[in-house]
């Protein structure tokens, strides 16, 4: 054992990177893993009986009592904020820094009454959100625990035990000196020292941002632990927690856990995604409101100083103005819409949405790409047929298929088999037995770039031969293998022949060798004999064909995108009864693509309908083809395969029993197997959509409105059009009511086509429908001028304000059941508020609410004028919605 390279640390002084001395509890001491180079490491063996464990794990008493010392295995920065630290976050959004600057300028000019009102509008939005936030992470919290990740440990049950049992712990009840396993797809759970590895790779990009996987093997000796790389996360022998295995599988021990990962320590700022869609369009809009909001102070007060001389109160009715212009509901009502869909997604259909936004993006989504097998298949295959390199049915092939599936499974120590090498043991139950005694020398594990797996193997007695069992794709088999063209052409023809009939195909193929002391690579998989192939079958899921017509009928384009064969692929396909071939562009495989320039690609994908042989880059490359052709694209897959495109997708879906990556890598997760909750999660975010989209068309329209209601009333009147206080009462009345949108029950029709937020649609609706609001309030001051027995010029400034904060609120009252949409009659919390705007709008002015703001009740023939004009205005605002919807929407609701 060679103890000669041990050194504990503190010896060795400070080490500027070095792991962070875990957390085993006393007698353990600290665990001696990197240092700064200068000295000698530990060996793996040092390391295990530093945390008085050992190759076969902990027992599961220890492992417990360490659980309760050192605590459970979770980021810190998982942990929920606290409230004010909450608050705080809340303040960061552009409207409420806005509104807070605009209550400084009103308390430097002495303007209380405003600077009071805004504040109070800023606790308001910001207690609102806080508790909907609040509600949306508690639910949430509940949810994980749904698709909880599980780590594969080795424990033995008891002191004296020496077989270890290997069994799923939650990754939570981790401990350091735990040994693990890790196999493809696994996130790694803490940050662990290798003890042994097969072609293992993983990516680190949470970590270290490099997206390109890269190799991790156990230090074999201890000069190469001596030889630390530039960076602590280039040590080939530590795996860090966040990262995930993209090929390959090791057995590695425990050395930290919970806050003493580097994910934890923050060393690695985990890498946020970047903003979404959505975020992006509700910034576009944001930023086009706050343009304006900082251009109405100066517009006022120029108007002003040109037109008329209203004294001192000009500048808090400019800054009023600019307030009330702001839609400071936004924040509030977006979070409240996308919490309240994502927890009746997640009770209704049981899924789970992980970044809230990407409701939005689902409702936008028109162009899904789903892998096979896995999503649209059940992923169980069965072995169907063994073959010979003629067609002929062979047992043989099966055997040897069989073997090389057993002992990848056990060399590479792989945490569990995947489904085809499952149902090759589970056809050959003892591949291993008497008959065909072989013994295994070492395994190249599958991985979905070569496509292949090898495993190295010898007979007890036979020296001087090793024997290598390959079985993979059947090109990549073929291309290795010692044949002629002829040849190779008709086994290619013999596979195409089987995936056809929607079979899946591995070749398999053998070849001998003198054993060697160096390891055996990938390099050596060449010179093969072709012993046949296997076929399987694997039918489609029961419920994917309806699910998949459900999202055609949504306006949402499928696309194919898998590994497998072409034919395989295509009798899928077909099987599936989707249009046979969108447009011309049939079939393409991962060859071709890698033949196409982005620019060729983006103009090929909207025209094919199914990918086939494509690996994990060419997967991400079709979904990044088909954002630059202008799709909102969703990618639905459960493989470490797919994690590449459902990052590079708008919204990432995934089965729940995908693997750890991509549920990690995934923004939607569905609870259950039955693809039809995709139909209905699009369906939520589009409602979610609804809402939102209509918050803000009657928010900014009648606020746009108003605005330019009192930039006309500044010019034309004598006296201040609107005290500040009525403004900003007013303004609180209809944030209270625009709030309700929020709550709203569901409209009936959920829009049939992909919605999203589009800036330009809603400038377009705002100018419109704030100039229509606009035109009522000048006819209210006409219907004020004559009934207040003056011209306008010599109405009673009381009079004005209280006609004209009536009108204001009857018309948003308006505004809000007439631009709400949907069909059904309005009920539930929507009607309330539109009811409750009206009644206190019309009776304000007569209590001594009144004065207070500067208004005073009209005479009564004015109430019938009034009316008048509502009634007017409102079948004009009908008749325009209904021609906006047939123009712009679509007819959408
Ligand atoms: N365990 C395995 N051993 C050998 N070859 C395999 C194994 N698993 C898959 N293959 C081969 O590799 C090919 C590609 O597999 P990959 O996992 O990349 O895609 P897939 O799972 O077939 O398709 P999808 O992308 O729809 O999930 C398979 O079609 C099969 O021929
Ligand atoms: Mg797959």
């Amino acid at each position: 054992m060679p103890e000669a390279g041990g050194r504990a640390p503190e010896s060795a002084g400070p080490a500027p990177e070095a792991v962070p001395v875990p957390v085993a509890p006393d007698p353990v001491g600290p665990v001696p893993v990197a240092d700064d180079g200068a000295l000698p490491l530990p060996t793996p063996l040092q390391v295990l009986r530093s945390l008085e464990s050992g190759p076969k794990g902990l027992t599961e008493e220890r492992a417990e009592e360490r659980l309760a010392a050192v605590g459970p295995n979770t980021l810190p920065a998982r942990r929920t904020p606290s409230l004010p630290r909450r608050m705080a976050r809340g303040l960061r959004d552009p409207f409420t820094s806005v509104l807070l600057c605009l209550g400084l300028v009103s308390a430097a000019v002495t303007s209380w009454g405003t600077a009071l009102v805004i504040l109070a509008l800023v606790t308001v939005s910001c207690a609102v959100r806080t508790a909907g936030e609040h509600r949306a992470d508690r639910s949430s919290a509940a949810l994980r625990a749904l698709v909880a990740d599980t780590a594969t440990v080795l424990r033995r049950t008891a002191e004296g035990r020496r077989e270890p049992r290997v069994r799923e712990v939650p990754v939570d009840e981790l401990v350091p000196g735990d040994v693990i396993r890790l196999g493809p797809g696994d996130l790694v759970p803490a940050d662990v020292l290798l003890l042994r590895a097969s072609g293992l790779r993983v990516h680190q990009a949470p970590l270290t941002g490099e997206s390109a996987p890269v190799a991790k093997h156990p230090p074999e000796d201890a000069p190469s632990l001596a030889e630390p790389g530039p960076g602590l996360f280039d040590r080939p022998h530590l795996c860090f927690q966040g990262s995930g295995v993209a090929s390959g599988s090791g057995t590695a021990v425990v050395v930290a856990t919970g806050a003493d990962t580097q994910l934890a320590a923050g060393q690695a700022a985990a890498r946020e995604r970047g903003i979404g869609a959505f975020d992006r369009s509700v910034y576009g809009i944001s930023w086009i409101l706050i343009r304006f909001m900082l251009l109405t102070p100066p517009l006022v007060l120029m108007a002003d100083a040109a037109f008329g001389e209203h004294g001192g109160g000009t500048l808090p009715f400019a800054v009023a103005v600019a307030v009330s212009l702001t839609p400071e509901m936004l924040p509030v009502v977006v979070t409240t819409v996308l919490a309240r869909g994502g927890v009746a997604l997640a009770r209704e259909c049981r899924v789970i949405v992980r970044r809230l936004p990407a409701l939005h993006d689902l409702a936008a989504m028109d162009v899904l790409c789903v892998d096979k097998t896995g999503t649209v298949t059940q992923d169980r295959p069965v072995v169907d047929r063994a073959l010979d390199a003629y067609g002929r049915d062979d047992a043989r092939v099966l055997r040897w298929a069989a073997l090389n599936a057993a002992w990848t499974l056990q060399l590479a120590e792989l945490p569990a088999p995947d489904a085809l090498d499952e149902a090759l043991l589970d056809a050959d139950a003892d591949p291993c037995g008497e008959d065909e005694a072989y013994e295994g020398v070492t395994a190249l594990p599958f991985d979905h770039a070569r496509r292949l797996s090898t495993a190295v193997l010898r007979r007890p007695g036979v020296l001087g031969a090793h024997t290598l069992v390959v079985k993979g794709a059947v090109e990549n088999v073929l291309e290795r293998c010692a044949l002629d063209e002829d040849a190779r052409a008709r086994v290619r023809a013999l596979a195409a022949r089987q995936a056809a009939d929607g079979l899946r195909v591995l070749a398999v193929a053998t070849a001998t060798r003198t054993p060697r002391a160096r390891d055996w690579t990938p390099a050596d998989e060449r010179g093969l004999a072709l012993t046949g192939l296997v076929t399987f079958r694997d039918a489609l899921a029961s419920t994917a064909p309806d699910a998949l017509h459900a999202l055609r009928d949504r306006g949402i384009a499928v696309r194919l995108v898998t590994g497998d064969h072409p034919e395989t692929a295509a009798r899928a396909w077909h099987e599936l009864g989707l249009d046979p071939r969108p447009g011309s562009g049939g079939l393409l495989t991962g060859e071709r693509i890698d033949a196409l320039s982005d620019e060729e690609l983006a103009g090929a994908v909207t025209r094919t309908a199914v990918f086939a042989r494509c690996a994990a880059p060419h997967k991400a490359r079709i979904v990044t083809a088909l954002r630059a052709a202008g799709h909102t694209t969703g990618f639905l897959g459960d493989g470490v395969n797919d994690l590449a495109a459902l990052r590079a997708a708008d919204v990432g879906l995934c089965p729940r029993d995908a693997v750890a990556v991509a549920r990690e890598g995934a923004d939607v997760v569905l609870g259950d197997k039955d693809l039809a909750a995709v139909a209905r999660a699009v369906d939520a975010g589009r409602r979610g959509g609804v809402a939102i989209a209509t918050y803000l068309r009657v928010a900014l329209s009648s606020n746009l409105g108003n605005a330019l209601a009192m930039l006309v009333a500044v010019l034309l009147l004598p006296f201040v059009p609107m005290l500040p206080a009525q403004v900003l009462a007013q303004n609180l009345c209809f944030d209270a009511a625009q709030l309700s949108f929020a709550f709203d029950r569901r409209p009936r029709a959920v829009p049939a086509r992909p919605t999203a937020l589009d800036p330009r649609e809603l400038l377009r609706f705002l100018t419109r429908f704030g100039l229509l609001n606009a035109l009522a309030d000048l006819a209210t001051f006409a219907v004020i001028a004559l009934t207040a027995h003056s011209a306008v010029t010599g109405a009673e400034p009381e009079v004005f304000h209280g006609g004209w904060f009536t009108e204001n609120l009857l018309t948003q009252g308006l505004v809000i059941l007439l631009l709400r949409g949907g069909s059904g009659r309005v009920r539930g919390p929507v009607g309330l508020a539109a009811a409750g705007l009206g009644v206190l709008g019309v009776l304000i002015p007569f209590t001594p609410l009144g004065p207070a703001l500067g208004t005073a009740p009209l005479p009564p023939v004015a109430y019938a004028l009034l009316a008048l004009v509502l009634g007017l205005y409102g079948c004009a605002l009908a008749a325009a919605r209904a021609r906006y919807a047939a123009r712009h929407l679509g007819g959408q609701p």
